[in-house]
């Protein structure tokens, strides 16, 4: 009898142990073999409930057997038992769960498509994703792709931004892997598709790291990069060695545009005698093809901060109208920006919202009020102004952006800390052109700081132009 005890308690505790073990050692062998199986049949057998609870379901007028007599309650014609003398037919409302579909394993979770009922749409679902999250234990459901009357929601058990094991790396000319989305894929800034960007995110918020990651992803490339960092040069001057010029001053800022204002020019004038429209194209031949140059500004704000003195204020401006031609036409010529900042609004200036207006990838890292979200993120969905104040401060690196679909993501830097990026701009220092060979003049010729004229602009259109 003892035995019976023993061993009615020693099964299952080892049987617990067993699964705990390979669970810690073999996590996804587990969850294909004993974890989804599981989670599959809670899914299925609590959907009618959890569709009901989430207001998915739709009432619908279909024939049932009712029994007057017990209540007159209307019944599924799978419980009729044996009361047939009092059963009755007749038209009641049913609620009908969307059907499910067959749920998938992945690596992270699950997905599952669902068809959707008349008159739902997408949205409909997109509004209930916590609702769902909470009923099926997981730690997000997100809505992966949808077709018309179907979507595909994709379930993930655990917080893949939790550990970003991903290196920041390079994925080819003038793309950076630089984190992690939400989903489990890798985040890339692409110049060639995304030309300029913006980063925001309040102090502590992980700007600086991000821009580590970039310049790690970037210094092994045959790409010039140009610093202009107000902060006294504290950010970007350790990787001075592999930057072809650093501004830590308004006026050498202004110089440097000049410079750029005279680079986009130049190649302007290249493009209109091969005639192509930029500098990517067949036409242009390889050995003419000029060198891209990436522009990494760490906080926009100190220049355009400015006192009431007249002298500051040309300045600014000068430095506002420079930067804006940049960004405008500097795309075509291989000329991209990268703006730091913890805040890019209109207070800072009436330059800066035409500037925003350029920079169309935007990275929004945790910020304090909404109105910085909204500068960020623009007019996007409300809970991608909610969810960009809500990154813990326990998990830096965490920003919000916009996906190539358009939709909102949740995205982390992989963590590069400043000596892996000294170490990457002592590795690449010989990649780095001088100023003066990128310019194509001497530091001590005069710079010619007239901007590109609309005219010129319009020239080079209509020489171009087959
Ligand atoms: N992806 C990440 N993973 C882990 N830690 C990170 C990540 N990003 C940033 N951190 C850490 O968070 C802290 C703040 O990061 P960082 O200096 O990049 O923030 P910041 O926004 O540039 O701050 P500030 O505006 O004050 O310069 C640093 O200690 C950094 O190591």
């Amino acid at each position: 009898m003892t035995d019976l005890w023993v061993w009615g308690l020693l099964a299952p505790a080892s049987v617990a142990v067993g699964l705990w073990v390979w669970q810690r050692m073999h996590p996804v062998s587990f969850w294909y073999l004993v974890g989804f199986p599981l989670r599959m049949l809670m899914i299925y057998g609590t959907w009618r409930s959890v569709a009901s609870g989430c207001g998915l379901s739709r009432r619908k007028r279909r024939w049932r057997w009712t029994f007057p007599g017990l209540g007159d309650e209307p019944m599924a014609a799978r419980h009729v038992v044996t009361l047939d003398q009092r059963r009755k037919l007749r038209r009641v409302d049913v609620e009908r769960a969307p059907r499910i579909g067959l749920i998938r394993p992945t690596r992270q979770g699950f997905q599952v498509s669902i068809r959707l009922h008349k008159g739902q749409t997408p949205e409909d679902y997109v509004r209930v994703l916590d609702k769902l999250a909470h009923a099926w234990r997981v730690h997000s459901v997100r809505l992966a792709s949808w077709e018309p009357g179907r979507i595909v929601l994709v379930a993930t058990l655990t917080d893949p931004l939790a550990k970003v094991p991903f290196p920041a790396a390079p994925d080819g000319l003038l793309r950076v892997r630089v984190g992690l989305l939400d989903t489990g894929e890798p985040f890339v800034i692409d110049f060639r598709t995304v030309p300029h960007w913006m980063i925001v995110g309040a102090t502590q918020s992980g700007k600086s790291n991000l821009i580590n990651a970039l310049f790690v992803g970037l210094a092994p490339q045959p790409v010039a990069l140009v610093g202009f960092d107000l902060k006294g040069g504290v950010e970007l001057a350790p990787y001075e060695r592999r930057l072809s010029a650093l501004a830590t001053e308004r006026a050498e800022c202004i110089a440097l545009l000049a410079d750029l204002i005279g680079v986009i020019k130049d190649r302007m004038a290249l493009c209109r005698t091969y005639r192509v429209r930029n500098i990517w194209q067949p036409g242009l031949p390889d050995a003419e093809r000029p060198i891209p140059i990436v522009l990494l500004v760490d906080e926009v704000a100190e220049l355009f901060l400015m006192a009431d003195k007249k002298k500051e204020q040309e300045e600014v401006s000068a430095l506002a109208t420079r930067l804006l031609r940049v960004a405008q036409i500097g795309r075509a010529f291989g000329i991209y920006l990268v703006v730091c900042g913890q805040r890019i609004g209109s207070d800072l200036g009436s330059g800066v919202t035409a500037l925003r207006a350029q920079l169309t990838g935007r990275i929004c890292h945790k910020v304090n009020d909404e109105e910085t979200a909204k500068m960020a993120l623009g007019d996007m969905d409300p809970a991608a102004l909610a969810a960009a104040r809500k990154i813990p401060a326990s998990m830096p690196g965490t920003s919000v952006v916009i996906g190539a679909d358009g939709r909102w993501r949740r995205m982390r830097s992989a963590y590069v800390s400043e000596n892996e990026a000294d170490a990457a701009a002592d590795t690449w220092t010989h990649l780095a052109p001088s100023w003066e060979d990128l310019t194509g003049r001497a530091s001590a010729d005069p710079v010619d700081a007239s901007d590109v004229t609309p005219e010129e602009l319009a020239e080079f259109s209509a020489s171009t132009s087959a």
